[in-house]
């Protein structure tokens, strides 16, 4: 591989990256990239692997002896240390991030947020390691417009709902109001690595991804993961379409989001890795403003690519309508719109997102068709056990 220089035309280092979270949806993608691009070396730590088996088991790639897997629980395991210790960068990803854990696991969803974060932390800031830390967009919670009445002309000023990092407040509903247990717990890892950069020297980067979506999302209920579970919005929706059930819209589907293609997002993460004079110190939006859709749209969309892509008829009634509370129970509430501003990704990395949510929802659905189609079909025929 020639030689690779960064965005200033220095030289890249290689490096050896402690990843945590590494076998889940982002981490897979990251892991394919850094192997497929790089000559970094991965330690890829999880819990699990299947997402990455694919990375590990062939000995005959190139990169056979760049990547290493630790099965690790960091909640407790005193091997933590010791790699971020043999890393020039740790990378963590590790947490509970699926809305329906929020309001029915809240102290899972903090402690996996916050409390089993610590460590990472202070492990880097003691060995005077760099950090780049996922946080999230749901750190901003609900938009200032949407305190406004429903025709307030204000509500169309991106004043008052473009989220940027350094002026738009953290606005989160009551304590009851469980959902927000994730996006506090991530607000205060960030205040704390902030801190540690401030007062100890920490060179840290914190992403805050904006919906990131495509394959290896979540799990299937009922063929990759538990019946009862519920996935994010991705899975739920290609879970329906796979069934050839309606989509269930939650109260209504009036939120809107913006969505950004898995392979966009990546590059961004990668030019931070290998910038790290333009990424120290910065908490980065990671999205794509150009992508947003109420999710009954979403919905819609993906009915229409799925018809397309699998050659099936789409539905005559293609979404149900279902209360929050009937499908996520107690608690549950709602950001109402994610815009993010783009100002400091591309002044300091040069990043763009490419990819539309038409094309990007083709590439990803007829990933799903193609691994899902026919187990689907099978858990569908299976007998139900009778008592
Ligand atoms: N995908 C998105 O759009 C999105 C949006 C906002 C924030 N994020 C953040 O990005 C990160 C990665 O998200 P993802 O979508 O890849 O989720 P994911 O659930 O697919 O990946 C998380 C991985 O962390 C692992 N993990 C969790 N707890 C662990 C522990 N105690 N020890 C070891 N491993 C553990 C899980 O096994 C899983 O493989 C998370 O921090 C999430 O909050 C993602
Ligand atoms: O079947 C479904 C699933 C979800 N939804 C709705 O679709 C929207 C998106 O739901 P997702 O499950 O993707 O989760 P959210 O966008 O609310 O939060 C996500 O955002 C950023 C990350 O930190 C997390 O991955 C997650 O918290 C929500 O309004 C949700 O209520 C449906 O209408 N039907």
């Amino acid at each position: 591989m020639a030689s690779r220089v960064d965005l200033d035309g220095n030289s890249i280092k290689t490096l050896t990256i402690c990843m945590i979270g590494a076998g889940g949806f982002i981490g897979s993608h990251l892991c394919e990239k850094l192997l497929e691009e790089t000559l970094h070396k991965i330690l890829a730590v999880d819990v699990y692997n299947d997402k990455i088996k694919h990375l590990l088991e062939n000995s005959n790639q190139l990169w056979a002896d760049r990547i290493q897997f630790h099965r690790i629980n960091i909640k407790h395991d005193s091997r933590l240390e010791g790699l971020i210790k043999m890393a020039d960068l740790t990378i963590n990803l590790a947490a509970i991030c699926t809305p329906a854990d929020y309001n029915t696991r809240p102290l899972d969803t903090i402690y996996s947020n916050f409390i089993d974060a610590l460590p990472v932390v202070k492990y880097c800031s003691e060995n005077n390691k760099r950090l780049i830390h996922f946080s999230t967009c749901e750190v901003y919670g609900k938009t200032i417009g949407s305190f406004l009445p429903k025709d307030h002309p204000l509500r169309q000023d991106p004043e008052f709902y473009v989220l940027n990092e350094e002026t738009s407040p953290c606005i989160f509903g009551s304590i009851e109001k469980q959902r927000w247990s994730y996006a506090c717990a991530k607000q205060l890892i960030e205040r704390l690595i902030y801190a540690e950069g401030a007062e100890n020297g920490l060179e840290f980067t914190i992403v805050r991804p904006f919906n990131w979506i495509g394959p290896r999302m979540d799990f299937i209920p009922g063929v990759d993961g538990p019946s009862e579970g519920v996935p994010r919005v991705l899975a739920c929706f290609s879970n329906n379409l796979l069934r050839g059930e309606p989509l269930k819209l939650v109260d209504g589907g009036q939120s809107q989001r913006t969505f950004v293609y898995i392979k966009d997002a990546i590059e961004a993460v990668h030019l931070m890795i290998e910038n790290p004079a333009r990424a120290n110190g910065h908490i980065f939006n990671v999205g794509n403003p150009n992508n947003e859709v109420t999710v009954k749209q979403l919905a819609e969309m993906m009915s229409e690519v799925y018809a397309k892509v699998s050659g099936e008829t789409a539905l005559e009634v293609p979404t149900v309508d279902v209360s929050s509370k009937e499908f996520y129970g107690e608690g549950y509430d709602d950001s109402d719109k994610r815009i993010p501003d783009m100002t400091i990704i591309n002044r300091q990395l040069g990043w763009n997102p490419k990819t539309s949510l038409w094309d990007l929802l083709e590439s990803t659905l007829t990933y799903q068709h193609r691994t899902y189609a026919e187990a689907v079909k099978k858990a569908i025929a299976k007998p139900v056990a009778t008592s």
